[in-house]
C-alpha cells in the first residue's frame, strides 16, 4: 500500500511522476477519477487551502470527503505509545486510525509541530502513529516535518512559469513573524526543489538553521538531480540572479533553549528580513514571488510584493488542487 507523508516516499523519480500527471490533467475537463471513493480528512490544526482543495479534488472527481476537526466534534487523539490516558485525550490513534480506515478509501492528516523541538519533528510522532495504524493509503496534509503537497505545488508553479526547474536559481528566504512558525514548509520547499534539480539558495538569520537531517536528505536529492544548495545569512547574496523568491517564516533552530520572550525578541530583531519590492530588486529582473499562504501582510511580505504582477501566490494555491489530484490517484493505483 502506498503512503505519501514525506518526500522520501517519492524520491526525485516519484516527484517527476506526480508533477507530470498534475501538469497533464491541469486544464482538462474533470474526469470521474474518484467515483465511489471517500477521502477522510483529520485536522489537528486550521486550514483554508488544504481543506478546500482536497475536498474539491474529491467532489470534482465524483468522489466524496469526510472532514473531521480533532477536539471540535471529534475526540482529542493520543499518539504516545503506552500513554496513561488520564487527561483530555479520549481516544488513541491505535484505534482511531484503523476504525476510520474501515469507512474511507484514503486518509489525510494535518498535524503541526508541537513546537520547539526539532528532534521530535524528525520523529514526526502524530503522522507516524497514523502511518503505523491505518489500513488505507495515508497522505500528509502538513505534519511536523514536512508539507509535501505544498512543495509539489510549488514545483508545478515554477515549471509552469519557467518551463523547467533544472538548475533554476531559486531563493528560499526567511521572513519575520509575530510567532515562531513550524519548519514543515521550508523543509518541503528545500526537499522538493532539490529533488526537482533547482539551484536552491537558502537565506536566514543566524540561529534559524534547518535540521541537519533535512539538509542531508536535500543534499542527496540535489546530487542525484544535478541541482545544488547553498546556505547564507546574507539575503542579498542569495537573491542575486534568483529567478524565483519563496518567502517563509519559521522558528529558531533550538527553540526549546529559548523562553517565549527570547523568541519574540529574536523574531522582532529581524524585521528587516520582510520581503519588499526593494528586496526583490536584488533578484533577476523577471523574478517571480511565491508564498505558501496564509501570509501576514506587511510583517512577512509587503503589500507591494503581494499585489505586484510578479506574484504567483494565487496561482500557486490553485496548484495544490492539481498536484493533490495527481497524488490521490497515485495513492489508489496498484
Ligand atoms: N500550511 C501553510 C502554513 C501553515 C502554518 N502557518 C501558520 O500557522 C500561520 C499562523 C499565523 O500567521 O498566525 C505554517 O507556517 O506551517
Ligand atoms: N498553504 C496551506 O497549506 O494553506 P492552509 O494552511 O490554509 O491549508
Amino acid at each position: 500500500m502506498k503512503h505519501l507523508t514525506h518526500i522520501r516516499d517519492l524520491g526525485p523519480e516519484g516527484v517527476e511522476t506526480i508533477l507530470a500527471q498534475a501538469a497533464a490533467w491541469k486544464g482538462k475537463a474533470p474526469a470521474p477519477l474518484f467515483l465511489g471513493r471517500i477521502l477522510g480528512m483529520v485536522f489537528f490544526n486550521p486550514s483554508l487551502r488544504t481543506r478546500a482543495s482536497f475536498e474539491s479534488v474529491m467532489l470534482r472527481g465524483s468522489g466524496n470527503a469526510i472532514v473531521m476537526d480533532v477536539g471540535s466534534g471529534v475526540w482529542k487523539l493520543e499518539d504516545r505509545p503506552g500513554a496513561v490516558m488520564n487527561e483530555d485525550r479520549a481516544e488513541h490513534i491505535k484505534e482511531a486510525a484503523p476504525v476510520l480506515s474501515r469507512f474511507v478509501d484514503m486518509l489525510g492528516v494535518r498535524t503541526f509541530s508541537a513546537g520547539g523541538d526539532d528532534e521530535q519533528d524528525e520523529v514526526d510522532p502524530v503522522i507516524s502513529a497514523f502511518r503505523r495504524h491505518v489500513t488505507v493509503p495515508l497522505v500528509s496534509m502538513e505534519s511536523a516535518r514536512e508539507h509535501p503537497c505544498q512543495g509539489l505545488a510549488d514545483m508545478l508553479t515554477l515549471r509552469e512559469n519557467f518551463g523547467s526547474t533544472k538548475k533554476l536559481p531559486v531563493t528560499l528566504t526567511w521572513a519575520p513573524h509575530i510567532k515562531p512558525l513550524p519548519k514543515a514548509v521550508p523543509n518541503s520547499f528545500l526537499l522538493t526543489a532539490a529533488a526537482a534539480g533547482c539551484e536552491v539558495r537558502v537565506a536566514h538569520p543566524p540561529g534559524f538553521e534547518l535540521h541537519p537531517q533535512v539538509r542531508a536528505e536535500a543534499e542527496a536529492y540535489a546530487k542525484a538531480t544535478g541541482g545544488s544548495i547553498t546556505y547564507t545569512h546574507d539575503q542579498a547574496e542569495a537573491l542575486a540572479g534568483s529567478r524565483a523568491v519563496y518567502a517563509k517564516s519559521w522558528g529558531p533552530a533550538t527553540r526549546s533553549a529559548h523562553t517565549a520572550g527570547d523568541v519574540s525578541a529574536l523574531l522582532a530583531s529581524h524585521a528587516d528580513w520582510m520581503t519588499t519590492r526593494k528586496t526583490l530588486s536584488r533578484a533577476a529582473a523577471d523574478a517571480l514571488f511565491l508564498h505558501c499562504l496564509p501570509v501576514r501582510r506587511n510583517v512577512e511580505v509587503a503589500d507591494d510584493v503581494l499585489d505586484h504582477p510578479t506574484s504567483r501566490v494565487i496561482d500557486g494555491a490553485e496548484n495544490r488542487f492539481h498536484v493533490q489530484r495527481s497524488i490521490l490517484s497515485w495513492l489508489l493505483s496498484a
